[in-house]
């Protein structure tokens, strides 16, 4: 490889990077419109969580607060993000707000609690049943 083909090599690997980095940032970027709306969704319920239709670790949280706590749907705003239009958009909201992107997302009494692992962990050290009283009375 000559000189002036090792730069242009150089160029085009430079080239790819920056276009990746930039519309990779870009694309998770969520509105501030969508970010505003989800702190809403956090703040205004006391149980909110966004899930996946199709997410095993969603169907855990699901049976864990509807089945064994029997929770209401009025005691938790479930939103399935891959049955809405602008799911992606509030997973990305979500990103920005926690830095977590996976589902599901769990907050309670308007704080994040993280993922099915961490509400589950939660159930398992007993802390869970007096975090849901205090929320709901
Ligand atoms: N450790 C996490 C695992 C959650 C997870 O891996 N969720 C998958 C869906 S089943 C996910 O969010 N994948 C990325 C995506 O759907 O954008 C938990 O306990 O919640």
């Amino acid at each position: 490889m000559n000189s002036s083909s090792a730069f242009v090599f150089v160029a085009l690997v430079f080239t790819v990077y920056f276009i990746r980095r930039f519309f990779g940032s870009f694309s998770a970027m969520a509105s501030p419109e969508t970010v505003q709306k989800v702190q809403g969704y956090i703040k205004d319920n006391k149980i909110f969580v966004a899930s996946k239709t199709y997410c095993p670790y969603c169907q855990a949280t699901i049976k864990l607060l509807f089945e064994d706590k029997k929770l209401s749907e009025e005691q938790v705003f479930l939103l399935q993000l891959d049955t809405m239009k602008e799911g992606g958009e509030i997973q990305d909201a979500l990103q920005e707000i926690t830095g977590q992107r996976s589902v599901p997302n769990i907050f309670i009494g308007g704080s994040h609690i993280g993922g099915n692992s961490d509400i589950q962990a939660l159930e398992s050290s007993g802390k869970l049943d007096p975090l849901l009283k205090k929320v709901l009375g």
